[in-house]
């Protein structure tokens, strides 16, 4: 634990229905038993009931209450998982829109595209009725449009996948479902002054990585949609302000945000940003899960630390890795917040950039100065602090403790995490990074030769610690960033790992097509290695970031066969 703990800042507020609904959780656990328990399910339920009517009858079951009565209890209190939204189908979907994959020429495979396409009709939804008219009986957040979920037991729109939806969605040629999936990013932005986690009340605590300005930028890209940029410019600088506020220079002990200061090696201070969730208590939606990991720690102090790291570290995405631990084989031991993440902050950059782009688009001249100015230094930060010359990487950078927690930081390169992770290479996605041909060569080398390229594309961790986001669980869709700065280089080199690594992806996932059947029957996606994945190909109904970097990689590169053909030709 840090010396710094007891001053982890505000939490977020959280409402009555939520800890109700944490205790059927733990009721349901104890009657039905671990076995294909997901805790997720029950602060998924929404009321039929007024929730005081729903409390006094959980509390006269608890006494003597068998497994069948608790079903009933569930079923007469509660609509089940899911049912606050409506499947929904896209009016801009068609079956085989005009200029798709014009990259896919065999007839085979452009069956199998279109199938993945279809996909985004089995992902769509809209909000019940009943969300609306009865928001405190449901945990659902109702967005004011359509939106796209990741699909299985994800049932509600989710931050960063979003990014790779939007990017499936452009190649799919559905521009209005893509700015209905951002405009509700938008209206939480506004709403809460960041992006969730997810729509859902339990994520109110944190957000995700943020690639809203990314979205943005692609839909404006693909439409010139100028009222787009315009209404999302106040969304994406409150979020900006979320990700860069904390602690004043030099205040003693850590208030807790999301920035941080450091000196590095030159004695020039730096500011970069970190994950760190307005949260000490179990998460919600795996409220059992986290109290069992706790259960270790004797002390309320411990366990509410740990809590807060949980949360920290789902703000990343990786939930859960190795990255985010001191010990990799310790659970008790994640301290996400005590990491400088290189993801993260490049996002950040882009985000520098974009709104840059954008205030120059609008004719607003001194915010276009401002973040002009940002992003100098943030490239500069990025460069001191996380950059390591002799293995051509980017590395994430622990925060040392060990004296005081005053700011700011002073660097040290024993605090660089030596391992590597697909986060290592994501600075390549964006400029000026992609633009260095010498630095594009080291990074390409590095990459070939750091275990990284496995069978199915870019793995995230070779760290082999259990958890969903390290090896061989993992595979990135962080793979997508990596491949997109390997091509804007304009290397050959780079371009041709670039195929390379789609390639593997998108073989895998036709592998897992053909192995289980029609896609929106049965479709397997390696998927993050949750639900015993691992490079397994796992029956689902589609995963909306997978689908994504399919697209998107088809779009890109067409089908590898198409071009193995091609060259035999
Ligand atoms: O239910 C536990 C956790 O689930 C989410 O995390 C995973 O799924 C998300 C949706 O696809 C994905 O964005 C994330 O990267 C995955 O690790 C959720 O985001 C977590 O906050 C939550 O605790």
């Amino acid at each position: 634990m840090s010396s710094c703990s007891s001053a982890r800042g505000p939490v977020a507020p959280s409402v009555p229905l939520i800890a109700f609904l944490e205790r059927v959780q733990e009721a349901a656990l104890s009657i039905f038993g671990a076995s294909g328990f997901d805790p997720k399910r029950y602060v998924d339920l929404s009321l039929k009931s007024d929730l005081p009517a729903a409390e006094r009858a959980f509390d006269e079951l608890r006494a003597s209450a068998t497994a069948q009565d608790w079903e009933t209890f569930i079923r007469s209190y509660f609509e089940d998982a899911g049912g606050d939204l409506e499947h929904y189908e896209p009016p801009d979907y068609t079956p085989e829109p005009e200029g798709f994959l014009p990259a896919v020429k065999s007839r085979e495979m452009r069956e199998w595209a279109l199938e993945v396409h279809a996909l985004w009709k089995s992902l769509s939804r809209k909000i019940s009725d009943g969300v609306r008219t009865r928001p405190d009986s449901h945990t659902l957040i109702p967005v004011p449009n359509p939106l796209v979920i990741p699909g299985s037991r994800f049932r509600e729109a989710y931050y960063w996948d979003s990014y790779w939806v939007i990017r499936g969605l452009l190649a799919s040629k559905m521009y209005e479902t893509a700015k209905a999936v951002v405009k509700n990013l938008i209206y939480l932005a506004n709403r809460y002054g960041y992006v969730l986690n997810g729509a859902r009340a339990y994520y109110t605590n944190r957000s995700q990585p943020p690639l809203l300005s990314a979205m943005v930028r692609e839909i404006y890209d693909a439409t010139h949609d100028l009222e787009l940029v315009k209404i999302s410019l106040q969304a994406l600088l409150n979020e900006y302000e979320f990700w860069n506020s904390g602690i004043k220079y030099r205040n003693p002990c850590n208030l807790g945000k999301h920035k941080v200061t450091i000196q590095d090696a030159e004695g020039r201070i730096h500011t970069l940003s970190r994950y760190y969730a307005k949260w000490d208590k179990p998460r919600p939606e795996s409220s059992t899960t986290d109290k069992e990991s706790a259960s270790k720690l004797s002390s309320a102090s411990e366990k509410a630390n740990l809590y807060w790291e949980l949360a920290s570290a789902a703000e990343s995405g990786w939930d859960f890795s190795a990255r985010w631990m001191r010990d990799p084989l310790d659970f008790t031991t994640m301290a996400a917040t005590s990491v400088l993440p290189v993801d993260l902050n490049a996002f950040i950059l882009g985000m520098e950039h974009d709104i840059a782009f954008f205030a120059e688009v609008i004719g607003d001249k001194s915010t276009f100065e401002r973040f002009v100015m940002a992003s100098e230094a943030r490239k500069e930060a990025i460069t001191s602090i996380f950059w390591n010359e002799q293995k051509g990487q980017w590395l994430d950078y622990w925060l040392n403790y060990s004296n005081s927690c005053s700011e700011p930081y002073i660097w040290d390169t024993l605090n660089q995490n030596q391992n590597v992770y697909a986060s290592n290479f994501v600075p390549l996605w964006i400029n000026p990074f992609y633009s260095d041909a010498s630095m594009v060569h080291k990074v390409v080398n590095s990459l070939k030769h750091s275990g990284l390229l496995q069978a199915s594309g870019i793995a995230t961790s070779l760290q082999n610690s259990g958890q969903q986001w390290d090896f061989p669980n993992g595979w990135a869709p962080l793979q997508h960033m990596i491949v997109e700065g390997l091509v804007k280089s304009g290397s050959t080199d780079a371009r041709q790992m670039a195929e390379d690594i789609a390639a593997r992806w998108i073989r895998t996932n036709y592998a897992a097509y053909k192995q289980t059947g029609k896609m929106h029957e049965k479709y397997n996606v390696v998927n993050c290695g949750e639900f015993g994945g691992g490079g397994e190909y796992v029956p689902q109904t589609g995963f909306g970031w997978s689908n994504g970097v399919v697209l998107a990689f088809l779009e890109e590169f067409g089908w590898p066969q198409d071009r193995e053909i091609i060259d035999r030709e």
